[in-house]
This record gives C-alpha cells, structure tokens and sequence, in this order.
C-alpha cells in the first residue's frame, strides 16, 4: 500500500488492523466491524485475536481453544482477516498493552490500527496501562447502542486525538470512530438464545456448529 500516510511517516511501511474480544461466541457484528475496519483504513490484513484469560470479565464457559476455532471457522470465507493465537497460548491474563507492544516489536515499522467497541471504549480508564496503550497505535472505535456518553476522562482524550476515519489520517496516538451503522448483535444475545434452544442463524455465521456443541445449552 503507498499512501498519504506512509509519505507522511517514512519509517512506517505497513498498517496491521488489529482487533481483540473475547469472541464468546463470535458474531456477525464482529465480523462486519473487522470488515469495516479492513476497508475504511485500506489495510491489507486484520488480525482478531482471542483473549485466552480475559482481564475483565469472568472466564467464558468456551474454552479458548473452543472460541479460537470458532473465529478460523468464522474467518474461512472473509478476505485478509486472520486469527492471531497468541493470547490463547498465553499462561495469564491477556492485557492489550502487552499484546500490542509484543507485535509492535516484531513489527517495528508497522502502524498498529487496532479496534474496540463503543462500550470498551467507555471502560478504557480501567485498562492497563491505558494511558500509555493511547500511544502505541491509532485507535479505532465503533459506536455501540447505549455507549455514546463517555466518562470525562475519555471525553477529553476523544476531542484532543479524534482525526477523521481513513488512511491519510492514520498516525500514532490517534483515534478515529468507524463509519458504520450501530450494529445490536451481542455474544451475550447469542448466548441467551442459544441456552433457550432458539435459532441463532442470523446473529452468527457458524450457528449451526454452536448448536451442535451444547458448550451454550445452559443459562449465562
Ligand atoms: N455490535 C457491536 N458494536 C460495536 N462494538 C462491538 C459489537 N460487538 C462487539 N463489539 C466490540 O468488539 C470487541 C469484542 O467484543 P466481544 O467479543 O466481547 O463481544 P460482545 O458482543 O461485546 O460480547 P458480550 O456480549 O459477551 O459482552 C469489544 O471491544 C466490543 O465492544
Ligand atoms: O488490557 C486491559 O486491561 C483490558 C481490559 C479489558 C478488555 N481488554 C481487551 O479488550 C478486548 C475486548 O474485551 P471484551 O471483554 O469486551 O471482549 C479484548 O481483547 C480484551 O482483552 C483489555
């Protein structure tokens, strides 16, 4: 890719999407944020990545073998858009900031571009090292029903950093909001729909395979 971008930062030859969740089960929601995010930013690879032990939230009832062979499954048809492993290797608590400084250094010239939901984006003060995580690679939000109002400190952060969605834009330390329409599939519905025996072919593309497993057949 040659663009206004990379003319602008000479030392950076290559922008990574990057988008992390912890996909329990995934759904056609995150599939059309990594698509979006693919295309609004021109970029010729988007890595979705499994937490293995997520930091905020109680472990799943799917393993994280289980919700990472879900996502290749989910992944098979799309263009450039491949799972990442890494954190369902690992032994502890997935924090972002370790996950992306770790690609950054074995792809130092890369702008890392990574992706989180309006919700996440309301409870990033939480995070790890999140002030510093700002730092690391252009952020990307997608608007979500219920989180438009932030808290004061992202507020700020938001009307300091915000830069308009697409490639010329991109920069480190930067954040941008996605182009797209409020999308309200959540995990959380499929689960519930899935623990009632409903059919779930709308909200996921492996629905059928979720059925089969019965890993949901029990209320959340
Ligand atoms: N419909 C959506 N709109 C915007 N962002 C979303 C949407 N679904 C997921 N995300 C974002 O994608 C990331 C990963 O989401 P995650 O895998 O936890 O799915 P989820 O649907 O939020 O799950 P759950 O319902 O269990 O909380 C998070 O940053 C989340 O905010
Ligand atoms: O690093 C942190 O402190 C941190 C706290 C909460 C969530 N995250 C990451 O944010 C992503 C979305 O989280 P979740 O729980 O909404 O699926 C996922 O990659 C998590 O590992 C990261």
């Amino acid at each position: 890719m040659d663009c206004i971008w990379q003319r602008r930062n000479p030392s950076l030859m290559h922008a990574l999407g990057i988008y992390g969740g912890t996909f329990n089960p995934v759904h056609f929601g995150h599939l059309a944020l990594a698509r979006s995010l693919r295309d609004t930013f021109a970029l010729s690879e988007v890595r979705l990545i499994p937490t293995g032990v997520p930091p905020h939230r109680p472990a799943p009832q799917a393993t994280p073998t289980q919700r990472l062979e879900w996502l290749n499954l989910a992944l098979a048809t799309e263009q450039n858009l491949i799972s990442d492993d890494r954190e369902v290797r690992g032994k502890g608590v997935s924090y972002t900031f370790d996950t992306l400084t770790e690609i950054q250094q074995e792809q130092p010239h890369s702008l890392l571009v990574w992706l989180i939901g309006g919700d996440s984006l309301a409870h990033l003060p939480s995070w790890y090292r999140w002030q510093e995580l700002l730092e690391v690679g252009h952020l990307v939000v997608a608007n979500r029903p219920m989180f438009s109002q932030f808290p004061e400190l992202i507020s700020s952060e938001l009307a300091k950093r915000n830069v308009p969605a697409s490639p010329e834009s991109l920069a480190r330390g930067k954040i941008s909001v996605l182009p797209l329409p409020l999308l309200s599939v959540s995990s959380t519905q499929l689960r519930e729909k899935l623990a009632h025996g409903e059919d779930v072919s709308e909200l996921s593309p492996i629905a059928a395979t979720l059925q089969q497993s019965g890993v949901y057949s029990r209320s959340t």
